[in-house]
């Protein structure tokens, strides 16, 4: 189980994300929903580490990521950021580099993980030749690499088309359901993810505004973009 609590990271300017708390249990996927510059990315980074936290931690197993990134990192999948930014290697090459952060994966594993993402007959070209889909199938590939029981995705399919996308989400879904993999996922394409999600975390200016299980978001909203609407509205002090 994945635990934020409190996750503080406030940038000059105030700008960043305060406060925020989040559980995820196996098999769930929580979406970070938020208008830009709400502060996605700064969370998902101060979640996986890779910023310092102001306040507060997130923790894996009772274990925290910040303290002991070498017991939680082997469970993170992370695609944070610019996809595959070493455009002078091959996809596999890229792929290779990243299996030596961890234990045990061999050439074998590398295969697989580029079929999953669709990406085998492109292997031996350079990542500089790719589309931007194309590095972010890549960067996918890198973070599932050692089968993550967590993946943590910041806009993973902004740069893929209509197939891609569909593609990817499927994939996904599949080794949610087939592995109990669980994925905190930011996207401004709610309804790309609104059917696989299991609970929708809305950030507005640094701040978790809003959040609910599907379950619950239904009983009361048409849509998860009504719900999210619902959340900022009411923030900017514009709802009933
Ligand atoms: N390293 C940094 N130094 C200073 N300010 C930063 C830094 N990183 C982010 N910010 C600021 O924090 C705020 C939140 O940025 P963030 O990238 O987390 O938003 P976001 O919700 O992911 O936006 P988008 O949807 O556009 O990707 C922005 O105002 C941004 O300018």
């Amino acid at each position: 189980m994945f635990e934020v609590c409190d996750l503080t990271k406030v940038y000059p300017g105030n700008r960043g994300i305060q406060g925020l708390n989040l559980t995820v249990h196996p098999g769930e996927v929580a979406a970070l929903l938020g208008p830009n510059g709400a502060g996605k990315t700064t969370a998902l980074q101060a979640m996986a580490g890779w910023v310092t936290a102001d306040r507060g931690e997130a923790s894996w197993n009772g274990v925290s990521v910040a303290e002991r990134p070498d017991l939680t990192k082997l469970h993170m999948g992370l695609m944070i950021g610019e996809p595959a930014p070493y455009g002078y290697l091959t996809g596999s090459d890229y792929l290779k580099l990243y299996s030596k952060l961890y234990p045990g994966i061999d050439e074998a594993r590398i295969q697989e993980t580029l079929e999953l993402v669709g990406m085998s007959r492109h292997q031996k070209i350079k990542i500089k030749k790719y589309s931007t889909g194309m590095k972010q199938r890549i960067e996918l590939a890198s973070a599932l690499l050692h089968r993550p029981k967590l993946l943590m995705l910041d806009e993973p399919f902004s740069g893929m088309d209509i197939e891609g996308r569909r593609e990817m989400t499927a994939m996904l879904r599949g080794l949610v359901t087939e592995t109990g993999m669980s994925i905190i996922i930011s996207s401004h394409q709610v309804h790309e993810i609104e059917d696989w999600m299991t609970h929708a975390c809305i950030i507005y200016e640094g701040k978790q505004v809003g959040t609910s299980s599907i379950a619950q978001i239904r009983e009361s909203f048409a849509s998860v973009e009504d719900y999210y609407l619902y959340c900022t509205a009411k923030e900017r002090g514009g709802a009933a």
